[in-house]
């Protein structure tokens, strides 16, 4: 299982600094939460700010939208250089076309679901995804609690992956930290979003290695 910082829990006046701290430690992934002030309550950033770091790093931009009707708003992110765009399940009645439109650009698609939305509710995409995240937080805020029974989902993409023979990642995010990591390795997952913890920590390497230590332990 891999780790995915969100820049979410960043100094947000120096984000250039939180992508290199990110890059320096030679993660594979960042994760970059679009919020709308209207799927979730809170406004974070657009795709301006994503072109703009997009400049100083190769890592892999794993972007996670919530926002309301995202068929309107991809084609700034597509452009801005995401390499995985992913939207809610919950955020659109068109689920089906706004991915197939996200492949067409040639950039992997995903698909996120809420703490509340069962898994069947996205059984007729999994097909066609190269994602799937799991919320296991209610979306719009960083550092709070996992709720633990979302991680049942986690078993179930396992499961269908393996019966149908798709090939989507699975994807953990809210609420990962030292505590919470096995758990979540446990379930299954491929990569685990990590923000507060990863960004509170005084000592980021330092946090990483734990965190791969005890990734590894349950693997
Ligand atoms: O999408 C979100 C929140 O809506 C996440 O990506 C958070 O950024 C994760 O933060 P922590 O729970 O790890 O603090
Ligand atoms: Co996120």
């Amino acid at each position: 299982m891999k780790l995915a910082p969100s820049i979410l829990s960043c100094n947000f006046s120096n984000v250039a600094k939180a992508v290199s701290q990110v890059d320096e430690l030679g993660l594979e992934y960042l994760h970059l939460d679009v919020m709308d002030g209207s799927f979730v309550p809170e406004i974070t950033f657009g795709a301006k700010l994503i072109k703009d770091i997009r400049r100083n790093t190769n890592i892999t931009f794993d972007v996670h939208l919530m926002v309301e009707r995202p068929e309107d708003k991809l084609d700034a992110f597509i452009e801005a250089g995401s390499d995985i765009i992913t939207v809610h399940q919950e955020s659109t009645i068109h689920l089906h076309r706004v991915l197939q439109k996200i492949k067409s650009a040639g950039i992997k698609c995903g698909v996120s679901i809420v703490p509340s939305t069962p898994v069947s509710m996205i059984l007729p995409i999994l097909d066609m995804v190269d994602l799937v995240l799991i919320m296991t937080v209610n979306p719009g805020y960083g550092g709070q609690k996992l709720i633990q029974s979302c991680l049942d989902k986690v078993v179930e993409l396992r499961d269908i992956r393996e019966k149908e023979d798709y090939t989507y990642l699975i994807s953990v995010d809210g609420g990962v930290n030292l505590s919470t990591v096995q758990d979540v390795a446990t379930a299954g997952a491929d990569l685990a979003v990590t923000g507060s913890a990863f960004f509170l920590s005084e000592d980021k390497a330092e946090f990483v290695n734990k965190m791969n230590d005890l990734i590894r332990k349950c693997q």
